[in-house]
């Protein structure tokens, strides 16, 4: 089985090139060769050159604030390319893995969404991530479009770790307590994705949505104050007191792109369809955190 990961060096695309290395033969691509999503053209002539049985899309525009302003750009990628790429797998009966996000939903309520409640994205990011979803269901091919959140790894960006940066650098911190979901490991995410592309290239009902987030939740607050609190264990020169990692409302801390509240997830579909289970966002988080520090 031939295998073409597009986005090969984010957190997620570099977790994938390990996850699906046993599942087939994977040509790994980045913008740089032949795979940049902004030009429909050569990423068309890319994908039918290399005639995958599965097209794995590990590549977004993911500047969730920068997006506001460069609108343009944020829908090529997250909306026209994710089009394109359905439109080409329901020609050739290639497979379609790709990656949404909470950020398509208002976060109203306090309850778990399912894969069926309504989407309504509060942002340019949300708004163009769940176009691309739109057209991967529309196209009628076959897919598995994952819903995930607040994704870490040990490798590339993320938020655990800018609050490690903050917390050696900085005596307080004030992070948003009322916005609630679940981080999730770009590692867990590839493993999941790896097990659920088998299962759905030998039983293509499985095709479909699926929410796909680690156990648990959390608010942006909690999981800061857990990771510097882990670091502080290990000895890391922590400059923050622990008192002083402040908890404040998402109205006292501005910023272009408006989030959800409530990012919570039910994964109760994943896990009946697929048989596989959701370890705890701690889980996850621990273990980066001991091969980072
Ligand atoms: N990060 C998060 O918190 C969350 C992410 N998701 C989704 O999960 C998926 C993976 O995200 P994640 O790995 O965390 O994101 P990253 O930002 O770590 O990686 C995104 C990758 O996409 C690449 N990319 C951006 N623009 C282009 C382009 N024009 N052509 C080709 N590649 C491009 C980037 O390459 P380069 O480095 O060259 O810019 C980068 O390697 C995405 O679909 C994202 O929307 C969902 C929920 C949460
Ligand atoms: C740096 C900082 C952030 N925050 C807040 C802002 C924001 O609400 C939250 C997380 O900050 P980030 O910059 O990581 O947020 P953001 O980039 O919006 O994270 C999102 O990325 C996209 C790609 C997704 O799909 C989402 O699931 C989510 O992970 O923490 C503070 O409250 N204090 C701080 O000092
Ligand atoms: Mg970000």
């Amino acid at each position: 089985m031939k295998i073409l990961l597009l986005g090969k060096n984010g957190q997620l695309g570099w977790e994938l090139q390990r996850s699906l290395a046993v599942v087939g033969d994977v040509v790994a691509l980045d913008r740089h060769s032949g795979a940049d999503l902004a030009n429909a053209e050569s990423l068309l002539a890319t994908v039918q050159a290399v005639a995958p049985q599965v097209i794995v899309n590990a590549a977004a525009y993911t500047a969730v604030d920068k997006a506001e302003s460069e609108v343009e750009a944020a829908r090529a990628i997250n909306a026209r390319a994710p089009a394109l790429l359905a439109i080409e797998a329901r020609r050739t009966g290639a497979l379609l893995v790709h990656y949404s996000t909470d950020y398509v939903f208002d976060g109203s309520g306090d309850r778990p969404r399912d894969e069926e409640a309504a989407i309504a994205p509060l942002s340019v990011y949300g708004a163009t991530k769940s176009e691309g979803e739109d057209a991967i269901r529309a196209s009628g091919c076959q897919h598995l479009v994952l819903r995930t959140s607040w994704v870490y790894a040990a490798r590339g960006g993320n938020f655990a770790k800018t609050m490690l940066r903050l917390a050696r650098e900085r005596d307080q911190l004030k992070v948003i307590a009322d916005q609630i979901g679940a981080p999730t490991g770009a590692d867990l995410l590839a493993d999941l994705s790896a097990h659920m592309l088998r299962a759905a290239r030998a039983n293509p009902a499985l095709s479909g949505t699926y929410h796909a987030v680690a156990g648990g939740e959390t608010s942006w607050h909690a999981y800061a104050r857990h990771v510097i609190e882990f670091a502080r264990s290990r000895g890391v020169d922590i400059k923050v007191a622990p008192d002083q990692v402040l908890a404040i409302p998402t109205s006292d801390y501005p910023t272009p792109a408006t989030r959800p509240l409530n990012s919570r997830m039910s994964t109760a579909k994943l896990q009946q369809r697929f048989g596989l289970t959701l370890p705890t966002w701690q889980q996850g988080v621990d273990r980066m955190l001991e091969e980072i520090l």
